[in-house]
């Protein structure tokens, strides 16, 4: 399936605008074309609608000019974004999912994998944006990460500006560009980790107030005149492209792009051109050809050229690529290991064994399943609140006498419901954490690669500063609870403040997250022997999501 590019305004999948003014800035949300019900976390799911039963509306594509209601304008601001697959995205009359997702960047001992990064470099105009916009939709990987170099233009004082409106700041000399900011915000994209990249206004010369969250992705494309000047940021490339292509074709489509696009004149673009975009391409970026592992002649119509590094890119891929469910689901099944103490584990009381009965029992009807599940979920609940840690308090009672008591040492617990089934969870943790903020993380396995991906998160934007629930109504393999451990970590949240609360794990789970997450708490109300091949839990409970939402395939 190949990926195709969308630029979107509110911005595509990974990634996404913050508007100081028109986002709510108390969340961040990788995917913020979904709209999510008001309240504490908003309903991603109405219930019993799954994203896999909603029909498929593919949106249109996209001319490359980023528009939407709120703002509707030519691109005068720099390219960054991350791709979706296209055909992935479902939209109601109230919302669009997407449906393509990042697949595991992590192994099977939760240690990240690296993105393949590439690095496009090129005069002005040469078809940096196009090559990296074709390479994407050959790919065919669902998230790829397009960084733009422009992002990291300096702030100009007012003496500058003026001479930028006459035309006469050098743009593209290397003191133009925020190396600092550069390397550091591609080092953070390359750990995988979230990023505020600033959008460049081509008509201001000036970065716009919003910035864009960017997240680091499998393939991570970054392009810019300059892209191989920086030594440390040509070591981050693993491969680097140059697109070398004629001057006056670059200087016609120069012309035609800064008047159409980024309101300059005839005079003015030729002014700039003559005086300083040709002579420090002569003098800085060609040279930088050297530095190149590919040269692609005329841009992005070369399509062999093209062709050859998707290959190569594609092979890479395939040599870091991860199968990441089998490994796991084998990893712990023949070796009994003694559990570790960070797993937590309910007592097995008569009165939990009871619950079991009911939700695993498969004549068990809908209405029953989720009335028990619920009672169950009230229990684990209240059993991880009291992992926490707690301070003495005192107070008086009515009679005025004092009471030696306790309250949780910290306020900020934040809870996060893996989508779907997690979000079964959120009530119970709501009812017994006053004004408990929500965050959500929609993680679904890909049918045909049978691995779990990432679709959509939204999470409060200090989450980490909070202790975090993280809830799953079941592990397996651990590769779901694993991502999200990953997507935290991946948000600064300490590994000793997360605890992954489910109401059944399977026991090669338990051990691969409790390996790869040795500070994670696990708790469970039980924990079953075996997952079976396609990585059910057994006995278990079937698919629960499919048993709480209504939504089993019917026996016919
Ligand atoms: N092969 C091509 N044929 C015609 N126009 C092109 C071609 N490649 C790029 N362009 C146009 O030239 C301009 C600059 O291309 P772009 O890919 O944005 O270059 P860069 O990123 O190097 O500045 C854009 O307006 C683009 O539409
Ligand atoms: N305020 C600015 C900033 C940059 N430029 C020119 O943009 C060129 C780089 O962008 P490409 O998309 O062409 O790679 C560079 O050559 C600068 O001269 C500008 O005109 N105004």
């Amino acid at each position: 399936m190949a990926a195709k590019m969308y630029v979107l305004d509110p911005p595509s999948s990974a990634s996404s605008e913050s508007d100081l003014e028109e986002s709510q800035p108390e969340f961040s949300e990788v995917f913020p074309d979904i709209e999510l019900d008001a309240g504490r976390g908003g309903n991603l799911f109405n219930s019993p609608t799954s994203p896999t039963n909603i029909p498929h509306y593919p949106r249109p594509p996209s001319t490359g000019s980023q528009k939407s209601p709120r703002s509707r304008r030519q691109r005068t601001t720099s390219l960054n974004q991350v791709t979706p697959a296209a055909e992935s995205i479902i939209r109601t009359p109230q919302r669009a999912i997407y449906t393509a997702g990042r697949p595991p960047w992590y192994n099977s001992v939760g240690q990240k994998v690296e993105p393949f990064v590439i690095g496009i470099c090129g005069g002005s105009a040469s078809g940096k944006t196009t090559v990296a916009q074709k390479i994407i939709e050959s790919l065919g990987v669902p998230w790829v990460t397009l960084l733009s170099m422009d992002s990291f233009y300096k702030v100009l004082n007012e003496k500058q500006h003026d001479t930028a409106d006459r035309n006469e700041y050098n743009f593209d000399h290397p003191d133009a560009f925020d190396f600092d900011l550069l390397l550091t915000t591609l080092q953070k994209l390359k750990q995988g980790r979230k990023v505020e990249v600033p959008i460049y206004n081509f008509v201001t010369h000036s970065r716009e107030a919003r910035t864009k969250t960017m997240y680091g992705a499998n393939v991570i494309i970054f392009e810019g005149i300059l892209t191989f000047h920086h030594p440390k940021v040509t070591e981050m490339l693993d491969m680097k492209v140059f697109v070398d292509t004629d001057a006056d074709v670059r200087l016609a489509r120069r012309l035609k792009r800064d008047i159409n696009q980024r309101g300059r004149d005839l005079e003015g673009v030729l002014k700039q051109y003559i005086n300083m975009v040709q002579p420090s391409f002569n003098h800085y970026i060609a040279p930088l050809m050297s530095h190149a592992d590919i040269i692609v002649p005329r841009g992005g119509e070369n399509e062999v050229a093209i062709q050859l590094i998707v290959q190569h890119v594609q092979s890479q891929l395939q040599l870091r690529g991860l199968k990441l469910r089998e490994e796991l689901a084998q990893a712990f099944a023949s070796n009994k290991q003694p559990r570790p103490d960070s797993i937590k584990l309910l007592p097995t009381t008569p009165q939990i064994r009871g619950l079991h009965t009911f939700i695993r029992n498969k004549e068990t009807s809908r209405d029953e399943f989720i009335f028990y599940s619920k009672r169950l979920i009230r229990l684990v609940i209240e059993y991880t609140l009291s992992l926490m840690s707690f301070v003495d308090k005192t107070v008086d009672t009515p009679q005025g006498v004092v009471y030696h008591g306790k309250k949780t040492a910290t306020n900020k617990i934040c809870g996060v419901s893996i989508l779907r089934a997690g979000e079964t969870m959120e009530q119970s943790v709501c009812d017994v954490c006053k004004d408990i903020r929500i965050g959500k993380i929609l993680i679904q396995t890909n049918l045909q690669s049978g691995e779990p991906e990432l679709y959509y998160l939204r999470l409060p934007k200090d989450i980490k500063d909070y202790k975090v629930i993280l809830m799953d109504a079941t592990v397996a393999t651990g590769a779901a609870a694993m991502m999200a451990i990953r997507v935290l970590l991946d948000h600064d949240v300490l590994e000793t403040n997360i605890l992954i609360v489910s109401l059944l794990m399977a026991e090669s789970g338990v051990q691969s997250i409790a390996y790869a997450f040795p500070k994670v708490q696990i708790v469970t109300t039980a924990i079953d022997p075996e997952i079976n091949d396609k990585f059910y839990v057994l006995p278990g409970i079937g698919n629960f999501g499919d048993r709480y939402f209504g939504t089993e395939p019917s026996v016919s």
